[in-house]
């Protein structure tokens, strides 16, 4: 007998839209975000990611559709806003006295960790430290979902590996939901969950990372019109060779060569999937715009 262990949504979004003035930048967008998990949140640039965790965090209000939290959200919004005059220790301590719920133990540990110091005006601290100071505010918070709009942009190779170590630690000690976007996609791997995938403002892809490598395939044989199996998801054909990167209703057999059909079967990484659909979306923009 097998058990299904339900994993608890703590944040439902729910058909979500958001415009400015006129121009629609969100539209549809409906997905849920799980307890201890992490989702990787990636889009082209001007996706509307910014925008979608801006909205999330209840900083901006949407034009349609839901946002349902079961708990608190924090956001560590991607120019780091902090009070340049004030120390991160002073920063610290005025987010105690902003918010209800605050855990000292847990900011000043951040800090201490990287190695900032504490009372080095915020202003005069590198952009990296400065990165750190917005996540121990934003974990001090003891929020139960945290938003990060690409939190390891400016961090160093090695610091990167270690905050997402951190955090990945942090969200199964305290089953924080974690929603992080990034456009280092290569990193995802043994890091997130859950991939969101964003295109022009609408989530085209979103699932379990485990089950999109499991049912995504590359099938590279002689130039053809279509796989022997799957939808195409995207296609590339040279003069003697068509490859074709497709989903699978099944996971294909453990034999990785259809030899009967010269077709050559090989997995594919998360960033070859995330690459095929944001190159479709990049296509159906220069399409449409020459249509226009
Ligand atoms: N305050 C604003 N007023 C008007 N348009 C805006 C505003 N903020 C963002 N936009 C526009 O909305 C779209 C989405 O922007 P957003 O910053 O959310 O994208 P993004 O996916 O985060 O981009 P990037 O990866 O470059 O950070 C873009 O076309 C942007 O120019």
């Amino acid at each position: 007998m097998t058990t299904t262990v339900e994993i608890e949504a703590v944040l439902r979004v729910e058909d979500l839209a958001k415009r400015y003035g006129a121009k629609p930048v969100l539209a549809g967008c409906t997905f849920e975000l799980y307890a201890g998990q992490v989702t990787a949140l990636v889009g082209a640039n001007g996706a509307g990611k910014t925008t979608l965790l801006t909205v999330l965090s209840g900083l901006l209000a949407p034009d349609g559709g839901t946002v349902v939290a079961c708990g608190r959200v924090a956001l560590v919004a991607q120019d780091r806003p902090l009070y340049d005059h004030l120390s991160a220790r002073d920063m610290l301590r005025m987010a105690r006295h902003l918010n209800l719920v605050w855990d000292e133990d847990r900011a000043t540990r951040w800090l201490r960790r990287f190695h900032v110091p504490p009372n080095r005006l915020c202003g005069r601290l590198s952009t990296g430290q400065r990165t750190q100071v917005a996540l121990a505010v934003a974990l001090g918070r003891v929020p139960d979902v945290l938003l990060l709009d690409e939190p390891l942009a400016n961090l160093d190779p090695l610091v990167r590996n270690e905050v997402m170590a951190e955090l990945l630690t942090e969200a199964a000690e305290t089953e924080m939901a974690l929603l992080m976007s990034t456009h280092v996609v290569a990193e995802l791997g043994g890091v997130a969950d859950n991939l969101l995938v964003l295109t022009h403002g609408t989530i085209t892809l979103a699932g379990q990372i485990d089950d999109l490598l499991a049912n995504h395939r590359f099938y590279v044989g002689p130039r053809s019109a279509s796989p022997p199996t799957g939808t195409v998801v995207r296609e590339t054909h040279s003069e003697q060779q068509s490859t074709f990167l497709v989903t699978l209703e099944t996971e294909p057999d453990e034999t990785p060569d259809d030899a009967e059909n010269e077709w050559v079967v090989r997995p594919a990484t998360v960033k070859d999937i995330v690459v095929a659909h944001l190159a479709n979306a990049r296509e159906v923009a220069w399409h449409d715009r020459a249509h226009a």
